[in-house]
């Protein structure tokens, strides 16, 4: 049995996270944590996440025995939420160069799995997509991304990861030839990536990243269905950074550790 506490416990991801804790046998709920000053603060827990009555306050602070925390807030809640010096597992995406610095540099006394997308299906296609970009070396990769009307960064934290991977098997670095959206006269330049952030209505996630070819097109798509498969994967890698030792990890890691 491990404890978490959920951090951003009033937000969407953080709610699912309660619900997917309370209804998990092997995990416990230890607390959730909302924004200082919230209305929600002193709210029970089960009944924000729609769960039933759980005689948990959501609270300010993380209580005493934590556990691992789990992470679904802003960039600089997460930052902030590091002087706890706690096991955590960061699914906050966003983040700057600067702001995963600090991350890393906090690793280096707990454990951290740092993942901007929870789900098995899309860590699973790194790999593809990595093995793609390297065998159709000529083909020009545009990566497109769709996510509900509330979602504050753009692009996506996935949608930069599969860029990465992509460029990882092209011996590139994705600083030097992603281009963000395009306007006006732009014309492809050999070996660029462009990667493009549609926002609207409910759409929980969804990522394509395509090979134009001279004669052939290989898409490669990623749809989430509900934010329970970000959620089960958040709560499998509190499960690993429990019995991790200090170090920054990845989703990658969490999947094929054994349990
Ligand atoms: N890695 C993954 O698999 C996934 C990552 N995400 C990422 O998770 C993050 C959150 O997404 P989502 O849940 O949709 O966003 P929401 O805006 O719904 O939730 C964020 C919550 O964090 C709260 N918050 C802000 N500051 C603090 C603080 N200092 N302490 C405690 N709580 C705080 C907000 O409170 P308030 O509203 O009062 O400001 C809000 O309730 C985003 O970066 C998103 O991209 C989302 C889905 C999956
Ligand atoms: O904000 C979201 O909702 C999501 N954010 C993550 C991202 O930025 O990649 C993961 C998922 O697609 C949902």
């Amino acid at each position: 049995m491990i404890r978490v506490t959920v951090v951003g416990a009033a937000g969407r991801m953080g709610r699912e996270v309660c619900r997917a804790a309370l209804e998990d046998p092997g995990v416990e709920l230890a607390g959730g944590v909302v924004e200082p000053g919230s209305p929600d603060v002193g709210a029970d827990l089960g009944e924000l996440c729609g769960a039933g009555r759980a005689g948990l306050a959501a609270s300010e602070e993380p209580p005493e025995d934590a556990g691992v925390l789990v992470e679904f807030t802003t960039p600089e809640a997460t930052v902030e939420h590091l002087s706890y010096r706690l096991p955590a597992v960061i699914g906050t995406t966003g983040l700057s160069e600067e702001q995963r610095a600090r991350v890393e540099e906090a690793a280096r006394s707990v454990p951290i799995v740092l993942a901007p997308n929870m789900s098995a299906g899309v860590n699973l296609l790194l790999g593809a997509v990595r093995e793609l970009a390297e065998k159709l070396a000529g083909y020009d990769v545009e990566i497109v991304e769709a996510h509900h009307r509330g979602k504050r960064d753009a692009p996506s934290g996935t949608a930069l990861l599969l860029g990465r991977a992509a460029t990882s098997g092209r011996g590139q670095r994705l600083e030097d030839v992603a281009v963000y959206g395009r306007e006006g006269v732009s014309p492809r330049r050999e070996g660029e990536i462009g990667i493009h952030a549609l926002r609207g209505g409910a759409v929980v996630g969804e990522h394509r990243v395509i090979f134009y070819g001279a004669g052939e097109e290989v898409e490669v798509v990623h749809r989430a269905l509900s934010r329970r498969t970000f959620a089960e994967g958040a709560l499998r890698a509190a499960r690993f950074a429990a019995a991790a030792k200090p170090g920054l990890y990845t989703m990658q890691d969490v999947l094929s550790a054994r349990g």
